[in-house]
């Protein structure tokens, strides 16, 4: 199958070299054109502890993209989704499919744009980023599964893509993956208002009742079982901590993707897009704070972190 990756930063240039590598028929469209070019010139260079190597992959920038397109990644960031979506509205062959590989519920836009029955969801938990044109660095290897939008058996269509792609498995329940990956990823916006390593904000004992307030905060509004990976287990969130430091660990990747919005490359976050799937007291005051940061009323320091845990006191107060 030609797949086309719409966005092809940390997550989509990892998935689209590896899958390139394997002989698949890839294209990668990005709206940075220092990256696109620099892949054309030289390839995708894919570094750190996993893996290294440059692979020759088609590259091109949005308005090169053909009339008719049958698979599509989309691998933007989620304020990025209808922007992607616009692309594959007209382009997306009648029995095309579109995948999302990106955090939060963002199938929603895509839906709009093409309809419920063309869309399959996806969980990734791999850990990456660009670093710098043509240079992406693959932290980890993590769980990763693929599956469609609604609950019912796996159907062949989410068995072709997890077959193409990386470290992928096919599931009956990728919404109960991405609502864990809700619970994680508010860990990961609390965490990121500090400069903290993601392990050392999981691992520190002053801050394990605000992660044990947020976890609890998410899990309650999930409307599916949500399911564990890599060391996520919603019935057990002391172990889970300890388990998820041990992760990080392990992952070249230190920082999370929204530390490095904020910190590094300077841009707006996912927040507003993650605060339409989540809300509650203790969530709302760290988008207040992820909105102080992007708007240049604080910068990220662990008193942040020290503020929302005294705030999780007073809620539970
Ligand atoms: N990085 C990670 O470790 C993980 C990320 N995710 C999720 O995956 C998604 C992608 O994240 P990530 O790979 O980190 O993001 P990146 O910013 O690294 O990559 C996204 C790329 O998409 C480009 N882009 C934006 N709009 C368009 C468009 N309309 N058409 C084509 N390209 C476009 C961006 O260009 P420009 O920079 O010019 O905007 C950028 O190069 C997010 O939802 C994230 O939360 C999930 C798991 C792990
Ligand atoms: C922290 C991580 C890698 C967890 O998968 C993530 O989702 C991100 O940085 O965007």
């Amino acid at each position: 199958m030609k797949i086309h990756i719409i966005g092809a930063g940390a997550i989509g240039g990892t998935l689209g070299a590896r899958m390139a590598r394997d002989g698949h028929d890839v294209t990668l469209v990005d709206a940075d054109e220092a990256h696109v070019r620099a892949i054309q010139e030289h390839g995708l260079h894919i570094e750190g502890p996993v893996d290294d190597f440059t692979v020759r992959v088609p590259a091109i920038t949005p308005d090169e993209l053909p009339a008719s397109i049958d698979r599509a990644i989309v691998a933007v960031k989620s304020l990025h989704t209808a922007s992607a979506a616009a692309l594959l509205r007209d382009r997306l062959a009648p029995e095309g499919v579109v995948l999302t590989v990106q955090n939060g519920l963002t199938a929603d836009t895509l839906v709009e744009a093409v309809g419920r029955e063309r869309i399959l969801c996806s969980f990734v938990n791999i850990g990456a980023d660009v670093l710098g044109p043509g240079r992406v660095l693959q932290g980890n290897v993590a769980t990763f599964r693929v599956g469609e939008i609604d609950p019912g058996p796996i159907t062949d269509r989410a068995r072709e893509f997890a077959d193409a792609l990386p470290y992928a498995e096919a599931t009956d329940n990728v919404l109960g993956y991405l609502w864990g990956k809700e619970v994680y990823g508010a860990m990961m916006w609390a965490g990121a208002v500090s400069d903290l390593a993601i392990a050392e904000t999981l691992e520190r004992p002053e801050y394990r009742p605000l992660m044990t307030a947020l976890s609890e905060e998410v899990l309650a509004q999930a409307p599916v079982r949500v399911e564990g990976f890599d060391g996520f287990e919603p019935d057990d969130l002391p172990g889970s901590f300890d388990r998820l430091a041990a992760f990080n660990r392990r992952s070249a990747k230190t920082h999370s993707g929204i530390y490095r919005d904020l910190m590094v490359r300077k841009r707006k976050t996912e927040v507003d897009e993650v605060h339409k799937d989540i809300q509650g007291p203790i969530f709302d005051r760290v988008v207040e704070m992820i909105h102080d940061i992007e708007e240049g009323r604080r910068t990220c320091e662990v008193a942040n972190l020290d503020e929302l845990a005294a705030h999780v006191d007073r809620v539970r107060a």
